[in-house]
């Protein structure tokens, strides 16, 4: 554990209850039929989300005891419905569309319904001595605190209580967007469940923070850095290993005096506490720094890539694109290590990823030979030529979904590998490559070689699997992808990644060609309506 000496802060003991949120209402649903009527969900026996997704056979209870029942419900921006947890009301939506399109087995992941988000960013707005932790009213820049959040994981609750008592007695200001005063802007706090020393089924819930303080400076040269600073120890003082109950993993700061809506700023300092976070999810231990992009829910994303590797035949190549810290990418190579040639390439345009990609790799077992890349570029330039040499695409956009250069290159996939195979130098080559901004992305990339080596490969993935977080935008990704008959819906798989909220996290399995859920029209008929591959052409 690295501990960073600083000056002692004024002496202060806090105690702090931590509310243990056990409650669950979960199952795998199949939607093979109309949801019109409230069904019944499952329970578990145990409260780790893990073993609730294995046992969807025991006995059954009525939805009603899947409401939310929040006090912060009314004011909070958070949640949007309260009731039904286990069956967003896009849900009845989702399961028409895929079986429209071929997919009548579309299932369900209801997954935790409490206490699943591991990562929040909240506003600290109001005064020091009565400080708003939370989220913003709808449509204001009102802050609502909440400080018995339900989707909150509840050490996340625990660590902004001992926040809260910390502004008021260190007297520190939160930030007035007005005035552009005040020094405490913004925490994120990120829980890791990851602790080995804990039998399994304790993990979950004695999950610790890592504690992100967003701060209205340019720097820790900045005069009210005392402040700061005084405010990180009292928070590893009353919540650190030798408290009452050891809540925080760590305190960070990060540095922000922009005047727009960008929560973090470019300059990041560990304070105190362990350095380095760790999460297993996917079978592999993963890396997570305050900077990187962190999925917030991490039992359900999980189960996600429980469900993801059933897709991806033993000795794949796989590309996989908007990777983040490569988390999808390095599960598969961890899983998929059977064979020697197996190559995983991830790309992602944030270069914050690049240390946690690199710090995962070194916890991937020794035995796996396969040639492993992560670079830092826009999937939108030349897309083609990130796919070149894959059997498998994976694709996790934002929730606008993929660019659109991505899907043009997608729709014409079958021209360009003609092309691929007969040119002498196709124009994606990667070995004749004098593009700068690829030349660039190459030189900012992490290689991890095989020990064996690796025939050129010219082919492009027969297989993409979409995973999705915009309901929305995927419906519209979904039918440009299957107009160009250049690809067909395979299989597709809902999970409750944000119980409260109307979306929900989709995984879809395309394969190449037309399949045969886009039927011919008979010859001599009239065509009255279009159809509704068409449209999207
Ligand atoms: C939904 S996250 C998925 C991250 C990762 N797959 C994971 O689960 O940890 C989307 C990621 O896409 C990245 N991204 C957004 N636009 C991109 C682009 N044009 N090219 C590459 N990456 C992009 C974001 O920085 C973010 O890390």
């Amino acid at each position: 554990m690295s501990v960073f000496f600083l000056p002692a802060p004024p002496s202060v003991t806090v105690t702090v209850a931590i509310h243990r949120t056990t409650t669950t209402c979960s199952s795998i649903q199949t939607l093979q039929q109309p949801l019109s009527q409230p069904q019944p969900s499952l329970p578990s026996s145990s409260s780790s989300s893990n073993s609730l997704l294995t046992s969807p056979k025991t006995s059954p209870v009525l939805s009603s005891g899947c409401s939310l029942n929040c006090p912060h419900f009314e004011s909070c921006s958070g949640c949007t419905h309260e009731d039904n947890l286990h069956r967003p009301a896009v849900l009845q939506e989702a399961a028409t569309f895929f079986k429209k399109l071929g997919v009548s087995d579309f299932s369900f992941d209801t997954c935790r319904l409490y206490g699943w988000r591991c990562r929040a960013k909240l506003a600290i707005r109001g005064t020091s001595t009565d400080p708003l932790i939370g989220l913003y009213e709808e449509g204001t820049h009102n802050v609502v605190d909440i400080p018995d959040c339900k989707a909150h994981h509840p050490s996340i609750n625990a660590a902004v209580e001992l926040l809260r008592k910390g502004i008021k007695i260190l007297n520190i200001e939160p930030y007035d967007e007005d005035e552009q005063t005040g020094y405490l802007r913004y925490v994120q706090m990120a829980v890791t469940t990851y602790n080995t020393s804990l039998p399994a089924s304790e993990r979950y819930r004695s999950g610790r923070v890592q504690v992100s303080l967003v701060w209205n400076s340019r720097s820790e040269t900045s005069a009210s850095f005392e402040k700061l600073n005084n405010l990180a120890t009292f928070l590893w003082r009353n919540g650190g290993p030798n408290s009452k109950v050891h809540l925080i993993h760590s305190v960070w700061a990060n540095f922000q005096t922009s005047t727009n809506n960008v929560i973090f700023g470019n300059r990041w300092r560990h304070i105190l506490g362990e350095r380095d976070f760790w999460e297993h999810v996917g079978g592999i231990d993963v890396y997570l720094p305050p900077s990187s992009f962190g999925q917030a829910n991490t039992r359900a994303f999980d189960s996600l890539l429980q469900k993801l590797h059933k897709y991806v035949p033993i000795g794949s190549s796989v590309t996989d694109l908007y990777a983040g810290a490569g988390v999808i990418g390095l599960s598969l190579a961890s899983t998929r290590k059977c064979r020697k040639e197996v190559s995983v390439r991830c790309v992602e345009i944030n270069k914050e990823s690049k240390l946690a990609f690199e710090k995962t790799t070194e916890r991937l077992p020794s035995s796996l030979d396969s040639s492993i890349s992560w670079h830092h570029a826009d999937t939108s330039i030349e897309p083609l030529s990130w796919l070149v040499g894959s059997d498998i695409l994976v694709v996790d956009p934002p929730r606008k979904g993929l660019d659109p250069s991505l899907i043009g290159a997608l729709r014409d996939i079958k021209s360009a590998e003609r092309k691929a195979m007969t040119l002498e130098n196709p124009t994606f080559n990667v070995k004749d490559e004098k593009r700068p901004w690829i030349l660039r992305a190459r030189e900012e990339s992490i290689r991890i070689p095989s020990r064996t080596p690796q025939e050129e490969d010219r082919s492009l993935p027969q297989t993409l699997i979409y995973i999705s977080c915009g309901w929305e935008s995927f419906k519209e990704n979904c039918m440009a992808l299957l107009s160009s008959k250049a690809w067909h819906l395979s299989k597709a798989h809902g999970f409750n990644f944000f119980p409260g909220t109307q979306s929900i996290e989709i995984l879809a399995v395309f394969k190449r060609g037309p399949g045969t859920s886009v039927k011919k029209k008979k010859p001599g008929k009239k065509k009255n309506k279009k159809n509704s591959l068409e449209r999207w052409s």
